[in-house]
């Protein structure tokens, strides 16, 4: 995240580090007992391994009470999701066992309605990705509020040129934005889960390449599908 500030501790109850070997690769979020969700394109660079799940963190390294390693059962990407482009980049884990839930391990609601946030809504996101140009990795959950910005002005040919579908949404990347490592981790506005970040350009807080996320409504059959069919 940059430009943004160290979350309250544990306001983001629902919040996950995807990991590699102890390492952060991405964001996700509980979005059930035994369920995160994150983005397709974090599995680009693990060579077909499978992540680890922190929840109930708010640093990285401090051992802190509720926070625990969950191994990752199963991982199903979005079958249109590509590395080509931003399109279905969603990634759902099955956990290997329902996650204990707690005051610092919740589920967060997603939305489930067919309408656009509308353009100016100001919205919340955080996750543990770089914080400077230079890549610094924070060791605790930063967030940042953003005004999502409408498709329109979002498609203009300087900005990102006509490849937002209506699958996707955008907000507004002057000097606070998301950047790598966040990807996977939930736009939240008024309390719902609206959309998922992806990484789009791969550029962070230039204005010209505004934040793009995956809206989460238009995927609800197919989690729902994918959750049924893998339960139990
Ligand atoms: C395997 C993956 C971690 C590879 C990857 O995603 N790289 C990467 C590199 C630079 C910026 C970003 C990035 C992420 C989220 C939002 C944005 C832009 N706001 C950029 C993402």
């Amino acid at each position: 995240i940059l430009g943004g500030r160290e979350a309250r501790p544990h306001l983001r109850p629902h919040m996950a580090s995807l990991q590699l070997d102890g390492e952060h690769i991405c964001g996700g979020f509980l979005i059930a007992e035994q369920w995160v969700l994150s983005a397709a394109h974090c599995t680009e660079e693990t060579d077909g391994k499978l992540f680890q799940v922190l929840l109930g963190a708010h640093s990285l390294t401090e051992p802190e009470p509720h926070k625990r390693l969950y191994r990752v059962r199963a991982q199903i990407p979005h079958p249109g999701s590509n590395v080509y482009n931003n399109e279905d980049d969603l990634l759902l884990l099955q956990l290997e066992e329902k996650a204990e839930l707690n005051e610092h391990v919740q589920v967060l609601p997603f939305q489930r309605e067919q309408r656009d946030v509308a353009a100016g809504t100001v919205c919340e996101v955080a996750g543990w990705g770089t914080v400077t140009h230079s890549g610094r990795r924070p060791d605790r959950l930063q967030q940042v509020e953003r005004p999502v910005l409408s498709r329109d002005e979002c498609n203009h040919r300087t900005r990102h040129d006509h490849s937002i579908t209506p699958n996707m949404m955008c907000t507004d990347s002057r000097k606070r934005d998301t950047c790598k490592g966040d990807s996977g981790g939930p736009l939240v506005c008024n309390g719902v889960a609206e959309a998922v970040v992806t990484a789009g350009s791969r550029v962070c807080g230039n204005y010209k390449k505004p934040g793009i996320y995956t809206r989460i409504a238009p995927y609800a059959a197919w989690i729902d599908r994918v959750m049924g069919a893998l339960s139990g």
